[in-house]
């Protein structure tokens, strides 16, 4: 019987041991979340939103024990696991009360009598999940999945399937019909022959490139539509004219909360040479101020990687970075799945730091001389998930917005997600968009209904 056991990369000691589901097991519960999707889909939008609505309380009542699993399982800090189980009822919230509104029949005028489009679920959805965010990201994809008549399957990472179990028991606790929303506890190797079962419709997968592009092929070759919210290296373009000090706080937090480990954080920091200086010695000042410890303590603002040798990966990149003429600033030691907090200048598009992601709390530094130098830097990346741009010249900016290849640009604040917008990259940073009105239409069927008297 195979099992999985989560470490806490804090005390480098096991959290808990999960036994596997069977083939036989995982068969079943597909089959089950596809029994429940014929009467999950006919229910009224009124009784879907009283049920989300109870999920959100839930998860606000529960806030500190649903926190407190992910912080023992990933290590991120737990004023910041207490600020994302909120964060994940925001999203209930949002779509229950706004999926009936945005899931309306659109009328189209044509030479028909009458013509429209009307939005249908496609039945059970699997979403691959990481554990950076283990409660946020899955909750990202499920509020709006399960308010459009869908249902949920879910292959968590294997560090983080308490959060997994917890966020199937917040759906019963909520009062959502049984297997509306189901967990394997399965490793990578079960996923091809998931996303083969006849009864799964689509897939949606928030992780590494490699893992999206081979959930991709086998989506693929099987006809099913995905999602892929991938990596990222965002840049922070810092211009001359910019608020120096609010800058620093919002790039301080684009790239250090969460301890680093988020697509959507701002990994390159690019500045304007003639305040690079000033900036530079600011922006490290704050930097050394951000408090390292016990993830359980809520002052903590600096966790642990969430496994060791993640972290070994990253003192790789900045080693290999060192080695090709970056400069170390600060930090750059790592102790078991610890990392300080690390900033390197005079990076250049040839260094590890700048041209691969970096999935922890270290900040490359480069500097332009021209803003067409630095739209450039910005997307030589093979990412396209977002950028910051920091400007006290609002119009320019947003008239530079269209030449960055990107999926969002935020300017004066960090890239981050909102339930009202959509998210999601191009390039390497996949396809697709969650969240918002676009979001809650990637797994429905836009049925065409043309009718002549
Ligand atoms: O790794 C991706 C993190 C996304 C966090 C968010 O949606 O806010």
């Amino acid at each position: 019987m195979a099992t999985t056991t989560s470490i806490n990369p804090y005390t480098g000691k096991e959290f808990k041991t999960y036994k596997n589901h069977s083939k036989k097991e995982i068969e079943d519960i597909i089959l089950k979340a596809d029994r429940r999707f014929y009467s999950w889909r006919e229910t009224s939008f009124t009784e879907r939103k009283k049920l989300m609505m109870a999920a959100a309380s839930e998860l606000r009542k529960n806030k500190q024990e649903y926190a407190e699993t992910m912080t023992q399982e990933m290590g991120k800090p737990i004023s910041q696991a207490i600020a994302e189980v909120e964060k994940c009822a925001w999203v209930c919230e949002y779509y229950a009360e706004n999926a009936e509104a945005q899931l309306q029949n659109e009328t189209v005028k044509t030479d028909a009598y009458k013509s429209y489009v009307r939005y249908e679920p496609l039945g059970v959805v699997l979403a691959v999940m990481p554990w950076n965010y283990p409660y946020w990201q899955v909750f990202r994809f499920a509020a709006p999945a399960l308010m459009a008549g869908n249902i949920g399957v879910l292959k968590h990472a294997s560090n983080v399937f308490g959060s997994a179990m917890n966020i199937e028991k917040i759906f019963k606790k909520a009062g959502f019909p049984d297997n509306c929303f189901t967990t394997l506890l399965v490793g990578s190797d079960a996923v091809e022959s998931i996303i083969e079962n006849e009864k799964i419709k689509a897939v949606t997968l928030t992780g590494s490139g490699p893992a999206g592009s081979s959930v991709a092929s086998i989506a693929g070759k099987n006809i099913k539509k995905t999602v892929l919210e991938l990596g990222g290296s965002n840049a922070l373009v810092v211009m001359k004219d910019c608020d120096i000090e609010k800058t620093i706080d919002v790039c301080v937090q684009a790239r250090y909360q969460n301890t680093g480990q988020s697509c959507i954080a701002g990994k390159r920091l690019l500045v304007d040479e003639s305040i690079a200086s000033d900036f530079t010695a600011k922006l490290l000042q704050q930097v050394r101020e951000l408090k390292s410890g016990d993830p359980m303590d809520e002052d903590t603002y600096i966790g642990t990687m969430a496994r060791e040798d993640l972290a070994e990966e990253l003192e790789k990149q900045v080693n290999d970075s060192i080695k090709s003429g970056a400069k170390l600033a600060l930090g750059g030691k790592r102790q078991n799945a610890y990392f300080e907090p690390t900033v390197l200048t005079n990076v250049t598009k040839d260094m590890a730091v700048f041209n691969e992601e970096t999935f922890g709390p270290v900040l490359s530094v480069t500097t332009f001389e021209t803003i067409e130098e630095a739209i450039e830097l910005s997307n030589t990346s093979r990412f396209g998930l977002g950028v910051s741009i920091f400007t006290e010249n609002i119009d320019e900016a947003e008239k530079l917005a269209f030449q960055f290849e990107e999926g969002a640009v935020f300017i004066n604040e960090l890239v981050k997600s909102d339930p009202r917008l959509p998210f999601g990259g191009i390039k390497e940073s996949g396809y697709g968009r969650e969240l918002s009105q676009h979001g809650i239409k990637e797994f429905m069927n836009r049925k065409t209904v043309y009718i002549n008297k």
